[in-house]
């Protein structure tokens, strides 16, 4: 067996991409051969520099990528992000520190960029708390009973002027982008987004060899005509032994940038005659969706899960980019095992925004770098991570003081995989 110190860790060159591809591919147990049309679809994503491969002599064994990217904070700011993505281990190779030793070079180098953040989507839970990331985003997927909702079946349009149009992949990317952006910008723990996205989602490129077939694109213009949202939807073709329609209409991604779209689109999906039920795709915890419904149970949880991971790599930038719901101070002790972005601070918030300073002061609240991460963004509660015994409370009631500070009255949410 070659020892941990023969393999070598390090970006790859341009002409070692196709290797790293197929490591690539193993890892995620897909076809180790990628086809040339992949091969270039995928160099797009290709940063000189930050794809990282492990290589056992000529044998590319291991891959790890991390690009550019902003996230939102609670209040709109927008924070540089370290994105990582690609993480593999060949099996032969497993369990032999080579992601510890991936991670730890693309940590360090994102800290002396003066990245905020590192950020994942975790393949497993139990991967990556180690590295001090924590899951600071959920994800909610729900599966609708339409007969049982409840809804009105003569429904035909919005009821407030607004209009609902099919549209093609062309207009999607000429619409979809300005969307997002208007998304992204109001909505805590949203990534931004490449325009590569676009392409892939609309079958102009293909990274995964996948036969591309097209979804049906629906668009929400308000009555002053302008897009508000926008849908992406695949049906299946589902009949029952009573010659009865029983079409499932899955929902591939649907953005809302107001209330109104978002209640005109879900309106729309589940009055496409022949469709039985409506799959949501993955979407925030706090979607309007069961309670658009007559009878909200008739949309039944299928999956809720973490989402996005985040790694704090600056405190002060992180906590002084958010804004905060109510006003007080906090003494933070933030321990970090990997030495990044440990340290004591006195966090001051309020409605004109938040200072965060060194200090010597006795700690109110001690908590590990990932901990802080769960709570950045306000989806997790201090006070149950100290009933968990992850947050020590120094001074009583410090729990209750953060999360009246930290936590927000709605949900953060990403709705990227990346
Ligand atoms: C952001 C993304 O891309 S998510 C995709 C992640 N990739 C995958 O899930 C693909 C399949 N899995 C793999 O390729 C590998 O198992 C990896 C990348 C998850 C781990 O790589 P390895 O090189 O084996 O990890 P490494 O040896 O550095 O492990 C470090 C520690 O994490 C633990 N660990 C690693 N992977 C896992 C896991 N999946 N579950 C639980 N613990 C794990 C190891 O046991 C080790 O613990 P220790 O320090 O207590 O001994």
């Amino acid at each position: 067996m070659t020892s941990r110190t023969d393999i070598d860790v390090r970006p790859i060159t341009e002409a070692e991409f196709p290797d790293w591809q197929r490591a690539l591919n193993t890892g995620f147990l897909m076809p180790p051969a990628v086809a040339a049309e992949q091969l270039e679809a995928r160099r797009h994503l290709f940063v000189p520099g930050r794809s990282i491969g492990a290589f056992d002599g000529e044998r590319c064994v291991a891959t790890f990528r991390s690009f550019d990217q902003e996230v939102t904070a609670v209040g709109g700011a927008l924070v540089p992000a370290d994105a990582i993505s690609n993480v593999t281990v060949s099996p032969t190779h497993r369990r032999r520190g080579l992601l510890t030793r991936m991670m730890a070079q693309d940590l360090a180098a994102a800290k002396e960029r003066g990245d905020v953040l590192a950020t994942l989507i975790a393949a497993e839970y139990p991967i990556y708390g180690r590295y001090g990331f924590g899951p600071a985003t959920t994800m909610t997927e729900w599966t609708v009973d339409v007969p049982r909702a409840g809804l009105d079946a003569r429904w035909a349009a919005p009821e407030d002027g607004g209009r609902i149009d099919l549209v093609d992949g062309e207009d999607v990317r000429k619409l979809g982008p300005e969307l997002h952006e208007r998304l992204r910008r109001a909505q805590p723990g949203a990534v931004s987004r490449a325009e590569l996205w676009w392409q892939i989602r609309t079958g102009v490129l293909s990274t995964d060899g996948s036969p591309w077939t097209e979804p049906f694109y629906a668009v929400y213009r308000s009555a002053e005509g302008e897009v508000e949202g926008m849908v992406s939807y695949k049906a299946d073709d589902r009949w029952g032994d009573a010659k009865q329609p029983l079409n499932t209409a899955t929902v591939q991604w649907l953005l809302a940038v107001t209330p109104a779209a978002e209640r005109a689109l879900w309106s729309y999906l589940c009055s496409i005659d022949w469709v039985t039920t409506v799959k949501s795709g993955w979407r925030s915890p706090d979607d309007l969706l069961p309670h658009l419904l007559p009878d909200p149970r008739a949309a039944r949880i299928t999956t809720q899960a973490d989402w996005l991971w985040v790694r704090i790599l600056d405190v002060v930038r992180a906590l002084e980019a958010r804004t905060y719901e109510g006003s007080g101070s906090l003494v933070l002790e933030v321990e970090d095992r990997a030495g990044l972005s440990g340290g004591r601070w006195r966090l001051e918030a309020g409605a004109d925004g938040a200072s965060c300073t060194p200090t010597t002061e006795s700690a109110h609240l001690v908590l590990d770098v990932a901990e802080l991460a769960a709570l950045w963004l306000g989806d997790e509660s201090a006070v149950r991570l100290a009933a968990l015994g992850r947050v020590r409370e120094i001074r009583a009631g410090a729990a209750r003081v953060a999360d009246a500070l930290l936590r927000t009255s709605r949900r953060p949410w990403c709705p990227d995989m990346f």
